[in-house]
């Protein structure tokens, strides 16, 4: 891990401004690694934040539907619910219903979490899922070109939920995760294969979680209480978009703009 991280942050006015702004990087950082690399390989995380970027990409009347290299693009998830894909709860399902059944993404690069199997079995299964799409070779770690995170307001990210055992997990490149909080089990994968990824972005809505957003990013280091902390990309950069949610941030955005904030460990 870098010694130095820098979080450059943006903040739209509105949750309509934060979608089209994520719509906007994913784009764009897609077609980054196509145009470098010939292939985009993107994991994305679940709740309920990301919905309204993904309808905006799969908006035929938006520009970022046509702009989207859909052909090159692999899709993966950063954790799931260990529930099966038409389960309300499902990550995949969001995806598939806001996303997935309204764009010409080859459903062979489309890897979807297996949540309705045996957490262990669903984790390992994803594992080799990564190591065979990767073309892994003994300790490789994937290398995704970009991670979307979410952030809830307890200060967890992906299925790193404070006080879980997953937050301790460094060796594997995904786990199974039980969250006592509440009482379900998780996939996830382990935050050092989301640090080593190429870009790695938090979109955060909801002046709720302004509070936490500074906690996280602006207080001391607790990653046990604030899981989010363990995100320090590789790279030394980390992308933060967000609402209401940066009220709490200093320096002040007035509500629009940018800034920029210096971490050390
Ligand atoms: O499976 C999940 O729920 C997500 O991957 C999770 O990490 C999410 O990003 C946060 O819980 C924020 O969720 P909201 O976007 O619903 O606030």
């Amino acid at each position: 891990m870098t010694r130095k991280l820098r979080i450059n942050y943006y903040v739209e006015h509105d949750r309509e401004a934060l979608a089209r702004r994520t719509a906007q990087y994913l784009v764009e950082m897609a077609a980054e690694a196509v145009d470098a690399r010939g292939q985009a390989r993107i994991a994305v995380s679940g709740g309920s934040t990301p919905k309204a970027a993904f309808q905006l990409l799969a908006d035929p009347h938006q520009h970022f539907r046509a702009a989207m290299p859909w052909d090159r693009l692999d899709l993966y998830w950063v954790d799931e619910r260990c529930v099966g894909p038409d389960d309300a709860d499902s990550n995949y399902r969001m995806t598939r219903e806001a996303l997935l059944s309204h764009v010409p993404l080859p459903p062979d690069q489309v890897h979807r979490m297996e949540g309705e199997l045996d957490p262990e079995a669903a984790a390992a299964r994803y594992e080799s899922e990564l190591r065979n799409s990767f073309r892994l070779e003994g300790a490789e770690s994937p290398r995704f070109d970009l991670v979307s995170l979410g952030m809830g307001d307890d200060g967890h990210t992906a299925s790193l939920f404070p006080y879980t055992t997953a937050i301790h997990e460094m060796s594997r490149l995904v786990t199974a995760n039980h969250v006592p909080q509440k009482d379900t089990w998780r996939i996830t994968l382990t935050w050092p294969v989301i640090n080593h990824a190429s870009s790695v972005f938090f979109e955060i809505a909801g002046e709720d979680k302004a509070e936490r957003v500074r906690d996280v990013f602006m207080g001391p280091r607790d990653p046990e209480r604030l899981p989010s902390q363990l995100i320090w990309p590789a790279s030394g950069i980390l992308t933060l978009f967000l609402d209401k949610a940066a009220a709490a941030l200093l320096p002040a955005t007035n509500g629009e703009g940018c800034g920029v904030l210096e971490r050390e460990r």
